[in-house]
């Protein structure tokens, strides 16, 4: 017999009925953004949603227009940051979502633009445009898009509304200061979920997508209590994307031995098959040889089986795995960018090392302390082979 009788209500494009404790950030969607959407033309509404991994922004959003979507003559694009970056692909999937037909390439950056405000115009359409894990568009091409919406003259009417989404107020931050300006007040926060409301979103999805007596409350708490924060300053808990994979993960091993109930065993075993701090998408978003060399730092860890690997020693590994995988290695000066960016996005720690710590000269060393380092290796080598294929 299966536990999970609804797969779908795991699947991360799922939006639930019921968003349990985000009522007060869809009150304010729905002040900034139901005029437009009911009659838009008027005005340009714009809105910052902020937080952590996991926190329901996505999902929020999303759950907006579907209340929406039947009354409003707008047209909803998604454009998630991980996979369109650069203008080009942006513009296009913006193209492709509002069935203009659009050249790929040849164009410059304005003369995308002048096409796309044509179209807009010329079909009378209206865009409610979603810009998600928008960190990971440079802040110059964000700002174009963010621009676009005030070119009413051009458009004839108000024919855009803005959803930008990131982990934190750099997103906001990074853009010029008038750019800044034009989204300025309108932050919508999502604090990390508290165990007690970790609890409540897992019990909804139990509900809808495990069989009925598979789980006990007591399973759904233990869940709750690795993955809810304390309280909403805890920098790497309060997940709901983790706490809803760790229960399927469980739900699946306990049907794999045969069983109709799930276990704190088996949820002991899927806590150890995720990351905790780091997610699987943020990995994905890394430059191959960025992700190489985090591949790199880990193997090292590894095998030292020290608290931290010089950045000599991680590099040496790195021109190793470079060879397994037939890639040519990216140059010193390119891997520290690499070995910042890794830091800023919290996955590693770095720090330089003090007197009488065994390593000769100053050097940098490098640490992970969140992720179980044999995850973290599987999820890597995961990800970079499918991305060599
Ligand atoms: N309040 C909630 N009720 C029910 N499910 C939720 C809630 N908040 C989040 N979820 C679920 O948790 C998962 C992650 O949510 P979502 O993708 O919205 O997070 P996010 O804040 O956009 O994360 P990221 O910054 O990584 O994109 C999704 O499966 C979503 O359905």
């Amino acid at each position: 017999m299966a536990i999970v009788v609804d797969e779908a209500v795991f699947s991360p494009s799922y939006v639930p009925d019921k968003l349990p404790h985000r009522d007060e950030q869809l009150r304010q969607l729905h002040l900034l953004l139901s005029g437009w959407l009911q009659s838009p033309g008027q005005h340009y509404p714009r809105v910052t949603l902020v937080g952590r991994p996991g926190t329901g922004k996505t999902v929020t959003i999303r759950k907006l227009w579907e209340m929406y979507k039947e009354r409003s003559k707008a047209k909803f694009i998604y454009i998630n940051g991980f996979i369109f970056r650069n203008f080009t692909a942006i513009i296009n999937e913006i193209a492709r979502s509002l069935s203009i037909p659009f050249p790929r390439r040849g164009l410059s950056r304005d003369e995308f633009l002048a096409l796309l405000i044509e179209h807009l115009r010329e079909r009378d359409l209206y865009a409610f445009m979603v810009f998600d894990d928008a960190f990971n568009v440079s802040p110059d091409i964000l700002s174009t898009f963010i621009r676009l919406g005030q070119e009413v003259d051009k458009l004839g009417a108000f024919r855009v509304a803005l959803a930008v989404v990131g982990h934190s107020d750099t997103l906001l931050n990074n853009l010029d200061p008038s750019t800044r300006g034009i989204m300025g007040k309108y932050v919508i926060r999502f604090n990390p979920y508290t165990k007690d409301q970790i609890f409540d979103i897992l019990l909804d999805r139990a509900r809808m997508g495990l069989a009925e007596g598979s789980y006990s409350e007591e399973i759904l708490q233990m869940i709750s209590d690795i993955t809810g924060a304390q309280s909403p300053l805890d920098a790497h808990k309060g997940d709901a994307r983790l706490a809803i994979d760790i229960l399927y993960r469980s739900a699946y091993i306990a049907q794999q031995s045969g069983r109709r109930q799930i276990m704190p065993e088996d949820v002991r075993k899927a806590s150890k098959e995720v990351l905790f701090g780091v997610s699987e998408e943020v990995l994905i978003g890394l430059p191959l040889h960025e992700k190489l060399l985090l591949l790199a730092i880990v193997r090292t860890l590894k095998t030292l089986h020290t608290p931290y690997v010089t950045f000599g020693e991680a590099e040496e590994t790195y021109k190793m795995i470079c060879e397994e995988h037939g890639e040519k290695p990216r140059v010193h000066s390119q891997l520290w960018t690499y070995l910042n960016d890794l830091k800023e996005k919290g996955i590693i720690e770095t720090r330089q090392n003090r007197k009488g710590e065994g390593v000769r000269g100053r050097t940098t060393l490098i640490s992970i302390g969140t992720e179980p380092l044999d995850t973290l290796e599987s999820v890597l080598i995961k990800i970079i082979r499918e991305e060599l294929k």
